[in-house]
Protein backbone atom coordinates (compact mmCIF):
# COMPACT_ATOMS: atom_id res chain seq x y z
CA UNK A 1 0.00 0.00 0.00
CA UNK A 2 1.40 3.58 -0.43
CA UNK A 3 2.10 6.09 2.03
CA UNK A 4 0.54 8.91 1.49
CA UNK A 5 0.29 10.12 4.78
CA UNK A 6 -2.67 12.04 5.64
CA UNK A 7 -5.04 14.05 3.05
CA UNK A 8 -3.88 17.70 2.09
CA UNK A 9 -6.40 20.34 3.20
CA UNK A 10 -4.73 22.72 0.46
CA UNK A 11 -2.89 22.12 -2.40
CA UNK A 12 -1.66 25.21 -3.99
CA UNK A 13 0.11 24.05 -7.41
CA UNK A 14 2.59 26.78 -8.50
CA UNK A 15 4.30 27.18 -12.33
CA UNK A 16 5.90 29.65 -14.39
CA UNK A 17 8.89 30.27 -16.68
CA UNK A 18 12.38 29.40 -15.10
CA UNK A 19 13.60 32.38 -13.69
CA UNK A 20 10.05 33.86 -12.92
CA UNK A 21 10.55 32.86 -9.14
CA UNK A 22 8.65 30.12 -8.11
CA UNK A 23 10.74 28.88 -5.86
CA UNK A 24 11.22 32.65 -4.28
CA UNK A 25 7.70 33.02 -4.34
CA UNK A 26 7.15 29.42 -2.79
CA UNK A 27 9.70 29.40 0.22
CA UNK A 28 7.77 33.33 0.85
CA UNK A 29 4.29 31.34 1.77
CA UNK A 30 6.35 28.74 3.70
CA UNK A 31 8.09 31.03 5.63
CA UNK A 32 4.91 33.03 6.43
CA UNK A 33 2.56 29.80 7.33
CA UNK A 34 5.73 28.01 8.83
CA UNK A 35 6.70 24.08 8.13
CA UNK A 36 4.70 22.10 10.58
CA UNK A 37 1.69 23.81 8.29
CA UNK A 38 3.64 24.16 4.96
CA UNK A 39 5.28 21.72 3.15
CA UNK A 40 7.16 22.52 -0.28
CA UNK A 41 6.68 19.88 -2.86
CA UNK A 42 9.38 19.92 -5.69
CA UNK A 43 8.54 17.64 -8.60
CA UNK A 44 11.73 18.18 -10.08
CA UNK A 45 13.22 16.88 -7.08
CA UNK A 46 12.71 13.41 -7.46
CA UNK A 47 13.61 13.88 -11.02
CA UNK A 48 16.65 15.32 -10.16
CA UNK A 49 17.98 13.10 -7.36
CA UNK A 50 17.71 10.24 -9.86
CA UNK A 51 19.31 11.78 -12.76
CA UNK A 52 22.27 12.60 -10.43
CA UNK A 53 22.84 9.33 -9.36
CA UNK A 54 22.53 8.01 -12.44
CA UNK A 55 25.27 10.69 -14.18
CA UNK A 56 27.38 10.70 -10.90
CA UNK A 57 26.55 15.06 -10.51
CA UNK A 58 26.01 17.22 -7.44
CA UNK A 59 22.76 16.85 -6.46
CA UNK A 60 23.30 19.83 -4.24
CA UNK A 61 24.23 22.20 -7.02
CA UNK A 62 21.31 20.57 -9.61
CA UNK A 63 18.48 21.65 -6.69
CA UNK A 64 20.16 25.10 -6.39
CA UNK A 65 19.24 28.33 -8.26
CA UNK A 66 22.73 28.75 -10.01
CA UNK A 67 24.04 28.15 -13.18
CA UNK A 68 24.88 24.13 -12.85
CA UNK A 69 21.42 22.82 -13.33
CA UNK A 70 21.16 24.55 -16.83
CA UNK A 71 24.46 22.82 -18.08
CA UNK A 72 21.89 19.35 -17.55
CA UNK A 73 18.52 21.21 -17.77
CA UNK A 74 17.71 19.90 -21.75
CA UNK A 75 18.82 16.19 -21.29
CA UNK A 76 17.02 16.38 -17.78
CA UNK A 77 13.88 17.04 -19.68
CA UNK A 78 14.25 14.27 -21.87
CA UNK A 79 15.16 11.88 -19.31
CA UNK A 80 12.39 12.87 -17.35
CA UNK A 81 9.91 12.85 -20.11
CA UNK A 82 10.59 9.17 -20.67
CA UNK A 83 9.44 8.65 -17.49
CA UNK A 84 6.15 10.05 -17.64
CA UNK A 85 5.56 8.62 -20.87
CA UNK A 86 5.19 5.72 -18.92
CA UNK A 87 3.72 7.04 -16.28
CA UNK A 88 2.44 10.75 -16.35
CA UNK A 89 1.81 10.40 -12.50
CA UNK A 90 5.32 9.41 -11.81
CA UNK A 91 7.03 12.28 -10.03
CA UNK A 92 3.02 13.69 -8.54
CA UNK A 93 2.70 10.67 -6.76
CA UNK A 94 6.99 10.47 -5.21
CA UNK A 95 6.76 14.06 -3.80
CA UNK A 96 3.23 13.37 -2.05
CA UNK A 97 4.64 10.36 -0.23
CA UNK A 98 3.87 10.81 3.16
CA UNK A 99 3.35 14.71 3.51
CA UNK A 100 1.51 14.95 6.40
CA UNK A 101 1.67 18.90 6.90
CA UNK A 102 -2.00 20.17 5.69
CA UNK A 103 -1.03 22.27 3.05
CA UNK A 104 0.71 21.35 -0.16
CA UNK A 105 2.47 23.72 -1.84
CA UNK A 106 4.05 22.39 -5.35
CA UNK A 107 6.32 24.64 -6.68
CA UNK A 108 7.61 23.36 -10.46
CA UNK A 109 4.16 22.40 -12.44
CA UNK A 110 5.14 22.21 -15.98
CA UNK A 111 2.99 20.35 -18.10
CA UNK A 112 -1.19 19.30 -18.26
CA UNK A 113 -0.62 16.10 -16.53
CA UNK A 114 1.02 17.80 -13.98
CA UNK A 115 -1.74 19.93 -12.78
CA UNK A 116 -4.32 17.11 -14.06
CA UNK A 117 -2.91 14.47 -11.40
CA UNK A 118 -3.38 16.93 -8.31
CA UNK A 119 -7.01 17.75 -9.61
CA UNK A 120 -7.85 14.51 -10.09
CA UNK A 121 -6.59 13.07 -6.83
CA UNK A 122 -7.35 16.32 -4.65
CA UNK A 123 -10.27 18.29 -6.64
CA UNK A 124 -11.87 20.10 -4.01
CA UNK A 125 -8.44 21.22 -2.84
CA UNK A 126 -6.29 21.85 -6.09
CA UNK A 127 -6.43 25.23 -6.83
CA UNK A 128 -3.62 26.82 -9.60
CA UNK A 129 -0.85 29.47 -9.55
CA UNK A 130 1.18 31.08 -11.89
CA UNK A 131 3.87 32.88 -11.42
CA UNK A 132 4.41 35.58 -14.34
CA UNK A 133 7.48 37.97 -14.77
CA UNK A 134 8.82 39.51 -18.04
CA UNK A 135 11.87 38.26 -19.98
CA UNK A 136 13.65 41.40 -19.21
CA UNK A 137 13.29 41.20 -15.59
CA UNK A 138 13.95 37.05 -15.74
CA UNK A 139 17.47 38.26 -18.05
CA UNK A 140 18.07 40.59 -14.80
CA UNK A 141 18.23 37.01 -12.84
CA UNK A 142 20.33 35.13 -15.45
CA UNK A 143 18.15 33.90 -17.66
CA UNK A 144 18.64 33.38 -21.97
CA UNK A 145 16.67 31.98 -24.47
CA UNK A 146 17.51 28.44 -24.88
CA UNK A 147 16.18 26.56 -27.77
CA UNK A 148 15.08 23.04 -26.47
CA UNK A 149 14.03 24.36 -23.10
CA UNK A 150 12.39 27.68 -23.42
CA UNK A 151 10.67 26.29 -26.38
CA UNK A 152 9.70 22.94 -25.14
CA UNK A 153 6.75 21.72 -23.32
CA UNK A 154 8.90 22.32 -20.12
CA UNK A 155 8.30 25.49 -20.61
CA UNK A 156 5.14 26.11 -22.81
CA UNK A 157 3.01 23.54 -21.54
CA UNK A 158 0.82 25.68 -19.48
CA UNK A 159 0.85 28.41 -21.34
CA UNK A 160 -2.62 28.05 -22.15
CA UNK A 161 -5.54 26.61 -21.99
CA UNK A 162 -5.40 26.86 -18.02
CA UNK A 163 -7.58 28.71 -15.80
CA UNK A 164 -5.67 30.01 -13.45
CA UNK A 165 -6.89 30.85 -9.65
CA UNK A 166 -4.22 33.37 -9.27
CA UNK A 167 -1.51 35.11 -10.97
CA UNK A 168 1.33 36.37 -9.05
CA UNK A 169 3.60 39.69 -11.07
CA UNK A 170 6.68 39.09 -9.51
CA UNK A 171 8.40 42.56 -10.65
CA UNK A 172 9.60 45.36 -8.82
CA UNK A 173 7.14 47.72 -9.98
CA UNK A 174 4.07 45.14 -9.42
CA UNK A 175 2.02 45.36 -5.73
CA UNK A 176 3.80 43.76 -3.27
CA UNK A 177 4.58 39.62 -3.16
CA UNK A 178 3.11 40.39 0.69
CA UNK A 179 0.29 41.97 -1.16
CA UNK A 180 -0.45 39.73 -4.13
CA UNK A 181 0.28 36.56 -1.37
CA UNK A 182 -2.49 37.93 0.91
CA UNK A 183 -5.72 36.09 -0.25
CA UNK A 184 -3.75 32.64 -1.08
CA UNK A 185 -2.12 32.97 2.92
CA UNK A 186 -5.67 33.85 3.76
CA UNK A 187 -7.53 30.29 2.20
CA UNK A 188 -3.70 28.64 3.62
CA UNK A 189 -4.76 29.63 7.37
CA UNK A 190 -8.18 28.82 6.77
CA UNK A 191 -7.82 25.43 5.37
CA UNK A 192 -5.41 24.39 8.24
CA UNK A 193 -7.53 26.13 10.94
CA UNK A 194 -10.29 23.20 9.86
CA UNK A 195 -7.73 20.17 9.56
N1 LIG B 1 10.93 39.08 -5.84
C1 LIG B 1 12.23 38.79 -5.85
N2 LIG B 1 13.13 39.57 -5.22
C2 LIG B 1 14.45 39.27 -5.23
N3 LIG B 1 15.00 38.21 -5.88
C3 LIG B 1 14.15 37.38 -6.54
C4 LIG B 1 12.74 37.61 -6.56
N4 LIG B 1 12.17 36.64 -7.29
C5 LIG B 1 13.17 35.82 -7.69
N5 LIG B 1 14.37 36.27 -7.24
C6 LIG B 1 15.69 35.64 -7.49
O1 LIG B 1 15.76 35.30 -8.87
C7 LIG B 1 16.40 34.04 -9.06
C8 LIG B 1 15.44 33.07 -9.77
O2 LIG B 1 14.35 32.82 -8.89
P1 LIG B 1 13.83 31.33 -8.64
O3 LIG B 1 12.84 31.41 -7.55
O4 LIG B 1 14.98 30.39 -8.49
O5 LIG B 1 13.09 31.10 -10.04
P2 LIG B 1 12.46 29.77 -10.67
O6 LIG B 1 12.31 28.79 -9.51
O7 LIG B 1 11.16 30.18 -11.24
O8 LIG B 1 13.46 29.34 -11.72
C9 LIG B 1 16.80 33.54 -7.67
O9 LIG B 1 18.15 33.88 -7.43
C10 LIG B 1 15.87 34.31 -6.75
O10 LIG B 1 16.41 34.52 -5.46
C1 LIG C 1 14.21 18.64 -15.72
C2 LIG C 1 13.34 19.66 -15.00
O1 LIG C 1 12.67 19.06 -13.93
C3 LIG C 1 14.27 20.74 -14.47
C4 LIG C 1 13.55 21.71 -13.56
O2 LIG C 1 14.44 22.38 -12.77
P1 LIG C 1 13.94 23.52 -11.78
O3 LIG C 1 12.66 23.12 -11.15
O4 LIG C 1 15.08 23.84 -10.87
O5 LIG C 1 13.65 24.69 -12.78
P2 LIG C 1 13.40 26.24 -12.55
O6 LIG C 1 13.09 26.44 -11.08
O7 LIG C 1 12.26 26.61 -13.43
O8 LIG C 1 14.69 26.90 -12.92
C5 LIG C 1 12.32 20.23 -15.96
C6 LIG C 1 11.29 19.24 -16.43
O9 LIG C 1 10.81 19.42 -17.57
O10 LIG C 1 10.93 18.29 -15.70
Amino acid sequence: MEDRGSEPALVLVFSGKRKSGKDYVTDLIQNRLGSDVCCVLRLSGPLKQQYAQEHGLDLDELLGPGPYKEQYRADMILWGETRRRQDPGFFCRLVTRGVWQPVWVVSDARRLSDLQWFWSEFPRQTRCVRVQTSEETRKQRGWSFTAGVDDAESECGLDSGVEFDWIIVNESDAPSLEEQLKPILKLAEEAADQR
